[in-house]
């Protein structure tokens, strides 16, 4: 029998119908007694880390998950996490530059509906999730509907939907039919190797959407605040440089030690700055690039990054370097 631990950090599959709303509340026994069935299959042992509404995730606790896997980590087969929906793509992204070299799955599940609910997609989700943690692949991933999703790929598309998350540039790993998973490419056979945790994070960071008419002021005030700054620029990853001059910001910005990833609102197929003189008059020797991240990957990547080093150079090489498949191109 595999032996599995559940992880719970709340959301709504932990949730409860409170005088304000719906509120995590229930304990990791309590969610898993809705699922009698389970314990006869796999030997769950769980471990409560948070019960927190994922609106209120901060980058400190993904620390507390990521350390929580690696002290266990010899002892199970696998892990399954149950989180909120509203932050998991960041948290599933996180996780997976703080825990490297995996050799076992670690699988982010939650729900659109509380688990207490007559009608809920929680069950099936944390059903799924426990069978693919079972499975021979190591990384992190997010199983939900269904689908199991890359943890450095997923963005939460939908607000109510259950098939709530999408795999962005990049193939959904499996898809589950009950006890049945259909992977969408041949697995790898998985060497054994040394797991790697680093949780160090410098939280200074800003995330800033484009729209015409942004105001240029707006990044000396991220000058004085930031180390590092995301920028969600328009298509193929162009910067205004008429009128309101974005341009010539953003290379103060590097010109005074911060760091600038350019990204696009776009949310498939990435930024592509050799197309247009938009995005060529973009330095690229000091401004790095984001290729096909999608921005929930970014944040956390540039936190981890930033955690590490501040030299310009040094953080656009690590940047830009794919780590557990965060780009393709
Ligand atoms: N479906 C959910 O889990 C949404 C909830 N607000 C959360 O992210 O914790």
């Amino acid at each position: 029998m595999k032996k599995l631990m559940l992880l719970t950090t709340g959301g709504t599959i932990a949730s409860l119908e409170g005088d304000n709303g719906l509120v995590p509340e229930l304990e990791a026994d309590e969610i898993l007694s809705y699922l009698p069935g389970l314990n006869t299959l796999y030997h769950i042992e769980t471990k409560p880390l948070m019960n927190i509404d994922s609106t209120n995730m901060q980058p400190e606790y993904w620390g507390i998950i990521a350390k929580a896997i690696y002290e266990n980590y010899d002892n199970y087969d696998g892990f399954v996490i149950t989180h909120g929906t509203d932050t998991m793509a960041y948290s599933s992204a996180a996780i997976s530059y703080m825990l490297q070299s995996l050799d076992k799955p670690v699988v982010i599940t939650g729900s659109q509906i509380p688990i207490s609910f007559q009608k809920t997609d929680a069950k099936k989700n944390i059903s799924d999730a426990v069978r693919f943690a079972c499975e021979k692949i190591g990384g992190v991933f997010i199983v939900f509907d269904g689908r199991v999703i890359q943890g450095t790929r997923a963005i939460k598309l939908r607000t109510k939907s259950y098939d709530s998350f999408e795999s962005i540039n990049y193939p959904y790993v499996a898809s589950i039919y009950g006890n049945k998973i259909e992977y969408s490419n041949p697995l790898q056979t998985e060497k054994k190797k040394e797991i790697k945790l680093d949780t160090s994070l410098c939280t200074d960071v800003s995330l800033v959407k484009l729209f015409p008419g942004i105001k240029p002021e707006y990044f000396d005030f991220l000058k004085e605040h930031c180390q590092g700054i995301v920028v969600e620029s328009y298509g193929s990853g162009g910067i205004p440089f008429h009128g309101r001059n974005i341009l010539e910001k953003l290379n103060e910005l590097t010109e005074s030690g911060i760091s600038v990833v350019v990204t696009t609102q776009c949310l498939e197929e990435g930024e592509d700055m050799e197309i247009y003189e938009v995005g060529r008059k973009v330095n690229q020797n000091t401004i790095i690039r984001s290729r096909n991240m999608n921005t929930e990957a970014i944040v956390p990547k540039l936190m981890w990054v930033l955690g590490k080093t501040h030299d310009l150079k040094r953080v656009k090489e690590l940047m830009e370097t794919p780590i557990a498949n965060d780009i393709t191109i």
